[in-house]
């Protein structure tokens, strides 16, 4: 599916997509400490009538799946979220609006999808407070506040591109403006700049609190990698927290989230719901997740290259991928849902059990 999508995508489109932050340790780090960790099967267990449904953030899910908020799709498919959020529909699985979303919080909605509202920490608060209301508005299930991103990490493919959002891809929610901001300069994204302009380096663990207080909405805490942040998230009243290093597209040099989830998972105590996201690919990943601690998972680029490569019909193949290789990792584990798969023992390889 990766390659399909490549073969479709313009440059720029790619680059965003694909791109970590500096020299992409972090992003490569993801995928090797989920291929490093070992699960410990059991048998003979009867698993002939396994299932993989569960509940995240207070949704009733089939697997445990979310897809994860990613900001601009319409770069990579005329529909863009729209096109995505149909196909979760259709899978029962949540999808999580990018506060940069280039279609509507409401069009994506309608899709009939279960949504969360993600938001960036904004300078222009009346703005922030806007996009609770229409979330609400809109029906979403929770709010996800990412806390990564201080300002965007150092992209050095879109630096060195010059990338420039096409016309067509615009912040929908934040009343489109800034798409095509001029031409391409090699040396600067456009894309940081805009973040730079919209984005508060400024967020405090007060501030949290504050957002917690202006909704009713269940709030996930998303960027979470010290267990030190996930006691004060649970402190500030988070419902959950996503263990993330944003795909290794913020610090280069952040620890992987396979590597870091177990503290985190310690460090919660049962307090609020752990997902986990940052280099899942597959169903084995998902089941490692789980063996690990997680509720559940989100998924990021394996979805964007299904929307590339095939619109809602690419997306639904990857869910299907993911699904029936969670199910068969789950059989072959000897799990009979999610609850023993979250009991399953684990090693690191080159490691003790
Ligand atoms: C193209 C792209 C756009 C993203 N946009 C956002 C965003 O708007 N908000 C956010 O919280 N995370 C964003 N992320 C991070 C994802 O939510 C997620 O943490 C990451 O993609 C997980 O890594 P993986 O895709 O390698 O599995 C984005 C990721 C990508 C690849
Ligand atoms: O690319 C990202 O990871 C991301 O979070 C983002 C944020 C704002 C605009 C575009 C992308």
């Amino acid at each position: 599916m990766r390659a399909a999508a490549g073969a479709t995508t313009t440059a720029d489109a790619w680059n965003f997509v694909e791109g970590g932050s500096g020299g992409e340790h972090t992003m490569r780090e993801n995928g090797l400490a989920f291929d490093r960790v070992r699960l410990l099967p059991r048998v003979a267990v009867d698993v002939a009538g396994r299932t993989a449904r569960t509940r995240l953030l207070g949704l009733p899910v089939p697997v445990p799946l979310a897809v994860a908020p990613m900001a601009y799709q319409t770069w990579l498919h005329p529909d863009g979220e729209v096109a995505t959020a149909a196909a979760a529909a259709a899978a029962g699985v949540p999808f999580v609006v990018s506060m940069m979303a280039s279609r509507t919080v409401e069009d994506i909605a309608a899709t009939g999808a279960a949504t969360v509202m993600q938001l960036y920490w904004l300078r222009d608060r009346g703005l922030f407070r806007e996009l609770i209301g229409r979330a609400e508005a809109a029906g979403c299930a929770a709010l996800m506040l990412t806390v990564d991103v201080p300002l965007l990490g150092r992209r050095l493919r879109d630096m060195r591109g010059g990338l420039v959002r096409p016309a067509t891809v615009v912040a929908a929610n934040l009343g489109g403006a800034g798409g095509g901001a001029g031409a391409g300069r090699a040396g600067r994204s456009e894309v940081a700049l805009h973040t730079k302009v919209l984005f508060d380096p400024s967020l405090s663990w007060a501030d949290v609190a504050w957002v917690r207080s202006v909704t009713r909405l269940p709030l996930v805490l998303k960027g979470i990698l010290d267990p030190d942040d996930a006691a004060l998230a649970v402190d500030a009243g988070a419902d959950a927290v996503v263990v993330s290093n944003h795909g290794g597209r913020q610090l280069d040099g952040a620890v992987a989230t396979a590597t870091a989830l177990p503290a985190v998972v310690d460090a919660i105590a049962g307090r609020c719901e752990v997902l986990v996201d940052s280099g899942i690919r597959g169903g084995v990943d998902v089941l490692k997740a789980l063996a690990l601690g997680a509720a559940g998972v989100l998924v990021g680029r394996p979805l964007l290259w299904g929307l590339a490569a095939g619109g809602a019909p690419g997306v639904t193949r990857v869910f299907d991928l993911i699904s029936e290789e969670l199910h068969e990792a789950m059989a072959l584990a000897g799990c009979p849902d999610v609850d023993s798969a979250r009991r399953l023992r684990t090693s690191v390889a080159g490691g003790g059990c």
